[in-house]
């Protein structure tokens, strides 16, 4: 199915695009644009992005906008609970990619933190993260099992972390790959974002979304969890 064929529910629009450079640039304008538009109204503006590997050329597009980056605030979706210096660590490829330059100057929060074990870790998480809600920038990607954030298929907490009222900022959770453990923001927090954004590359992708716009378990396809509200898809073959 192509992506202009997609029956989309209502709030939900799909940008389809030549390839990765070409999205990566359309996204870093929209992104940098929506954050001046929240400088200008509230004076700081809250982005959140995703890690894997899709992001880079976006994070560099955006690390080139003239943004008066001292006053954004960024932080992650998901984070492996691995330290920074772990090829691993999404914080390190946000580090890397996009906060250099003048982009150095804004001020990020770490998901990731040291502690005993995953749930402590998820604890002291959720008491970082207080003040990132309402976000007005949200970056999700999707994995080729529907996974969005670290809202893993049938992982532990996905149930919980996936109530519209879970209480808790952060949860831990199991991927099915390295490094398998993993905090994730949840749903109510994701959800305020006041412009979410999905950027996906490829065919593969696109057929999951196809899928998980079909009636059907959300545990199954997480990012079904998200095709119910607004939100914007980029994706480019
Ligand atoms: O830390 C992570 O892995 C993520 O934040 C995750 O949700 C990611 O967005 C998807 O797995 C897609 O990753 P790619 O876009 O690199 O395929």
């Amino acid at each position: 199915m192509a992506i202009s064929e997609l029956k989309l529910p209502p709030g939900v629009q799909a940008c389809a695009h030549n390839d990765a450079e070409q999205l990566a640039q359309a996204l870093a304008v929209r992104v940098a644009d929506a954050l001046r538009q929240a400088i200008t109204s509230r004076g700081q503006a809250t982005l959140v992005v995703s890690g894997g590997r899709s992001p880079v050329p976006f994070f560099e597009a955006l690390a080139q906008q003239a943004l008066p980056w001292a006053q954004v605030l960024v932080s992650l979706a998901d984070e492996r609970w691995v330290p920074v210096n772990h090829a691993g660590s999404n914080e390190a490829l946000v580090r890397r990619h996009l906060l250099h330059g003048p982009a150095a100057e804004a001020r990020f929060l770490s998901l990731y933190q040291v502690a005993g074990n995953l749930e402590q870790a998820a604890e002291l998480a959720d008491a970082a993260v207080a003040e990132l809600a309402p976000i007005d920038v949200l970056v999700l990607g999707m994995g080729d099992d529907g996974h969005t954030a670290s809202l893993f298929p049938h992982s532990p907490n996905l149930h919980q972390a996936l109530q519209p009222d879970c209480a808790r900022r952060v949860l831990p959770m199991l991927a099915p790959s390295e490094p398998a453990q993993r905090l994730t923001l949840t749903l109510p927090v994701l959800a305020s974002a006041r412009l979410p954004l999905l950027a996906i590359q490829g065919q593969a992708k696109l057929n999951v979304l196809t899928a998980a716009l079909m009636p059907g378990e959300i545990a199954q396809l997480p990012i079904r969890a998200f095709l119910n509200s607004p939100l914007e898809i980029h994706w480019c073959p």
